[in-house]
């Protein structure tokens, strides 16, 4: 059998140096093979015309591009996409792409399932099967038909990227910097339910945008909605955002689901405020896309409105999240979910 092949994409450029170091190629190399695979995201090896013939033939002996297109995508009438990838392993994970007006989003998942359970998610629901590897996480990005037109990535899809913060920040190092596709680290956005060792580090090495799954403001209440919150709890997570500076470039939010009867009254609100006093942030209400034989509902329009007006007129500037691609099981895991079950002869 012919042993697989190790991909290239995903390498950051000192990975790629240790490749061509241990090929015997120039030392120049490392760059020109970063520039094929970030700037002109050439699908083969063939397509780096300024290696000698020599070189690229060395190279395809033992490596690949590794790119893989969606097997899967699923349009909304309101324009969101939903892709479905197969990783090698035979799971599946998804990727959503979100146009609205000037903006076009993807929503980019981390792992394959979730280890951290959190009551209201369907990807949480799986379980945990596996970490995406830089690759397969950058794939998600880079073979999608409308991967030139993204102004915007959000870590929002299935799985907790702290949780493998070592091929996050491999992808976000290669997405920043000027080797790789030179975007601002504003444009994107690492959303967590907050995991200590993981939140520290990627506040030290990233400048990328933060979201914290806050969800209710009392400990006690985020326990039953979100184990992880037994290991690090929201007010230690908010005691450690208070040492950094998000007045400036970067930007600090909180998710907020609001569940009807559950987190959505005055006495919530008013929690958040005191407990968010003093830190540059705001908060997105989200609308609770309803999951099988949970005991959750989302608010209505209207006490969600009264929530928002309540935070911003208190000092924490509060939205509410448009809900895209409804039709098309958008809520994270569903699809996923949904194709796992149907493999299997399983009907939701
Ligand atoms: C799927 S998570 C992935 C990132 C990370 N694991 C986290 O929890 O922040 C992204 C966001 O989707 C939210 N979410 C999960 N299930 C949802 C549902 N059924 N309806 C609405 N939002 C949901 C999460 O709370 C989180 O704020
Ligand atoms: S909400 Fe995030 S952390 Fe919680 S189970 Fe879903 S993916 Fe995991």
């Amino acid at each position: 059998m012919e042993t697989p092949k190790t991909v290239l994409l995903g390498k950051t450029l000192n990975e790629i140096q240790h490749i061509t170091q241990n090929l015997g190629m120039p030392k120049f190399a490392a760059k020109q093979i970063v520039s094929w695979l970030y700037e002109k995201k050439v699908v083969s090896i063939d397509e780096m015309t300024n290696l000698s013939l020599k070189h690229r033939e060395m190279l395809k002996g033992s490596y690949e591009i590794g790119a893989s297109a969606p097997v899967e995508a699923m349009r909304s009438v309101d324009g969101t996409v939903k892709y479905l990838f197969r990783t090698p392993t035979g799971n599946f994970v998804e990727a959503v792409y979100i146009p609205d007006e000037d903006r076009a989003t993807l929503c980019v998942s981390s792992q394959v399932g979730c280890k951290m359970n959190c009551k209201f998610c369907m990807t949480g629901k799986q379980g945990f099967t596996a970490n995406l590897t830089a690759n397969q996480i950058l794939n998600q990005i880079y073979s999608i038909p409308e991967r030139d037109t993204l102004t915007n990535l959000v870590f929002m899809g299935m799985g907790e990227p702290f949780d493998n913060l070592d091929e996050v920040l491999k992808v976000l190092e290669i997405l920043t910097s000027d080797y790789g596709y030179h975007w601002s680290p504003k444009r994107i956005t690492v959303s967590s339910v907050g995991l200590k060792k993981g939140l520290e580090r990627f506040l030290n090495e990233s400048d990328c945008h933060l979201a914290i799954s806050m969800h209710t403001p009392f400990p006690s209440q985020r326990k039953e909605l979100m184990p992880a919150e037994r290991a690090f709890s929201i007010t230690e997570i908010v005691d450690i955002l208070r040492n950094y500076d998000f007045s400036k470039q970067r930007r600090l939010s909180f998710e907020y689901i609001v569940f009807k009867d559950v987190n959505d009254s005055l006495v919530y609100a008013k929690e958040i405020v005191k407990l968010l006093r003093g830190i540059d942030c705001r908060i997105n209400l989200i609308r609770f896309h309803a999951i099988p034989n949970v005991n959750l509902e989302g608010t209505d329009m209207e006490t969600m409105v009264a929530f928002r007006d309540y935070l911003t007129q208190h000092g924490v500037f509060a939205t509410i999240r448009a809900s895209r691609g409804e039709d098309i099981f958008a809520a994270c895991g569903m699809l996923s979910t949904a194709k796992q079950q149907k493999e299997k002869g399983v009907t939701l």
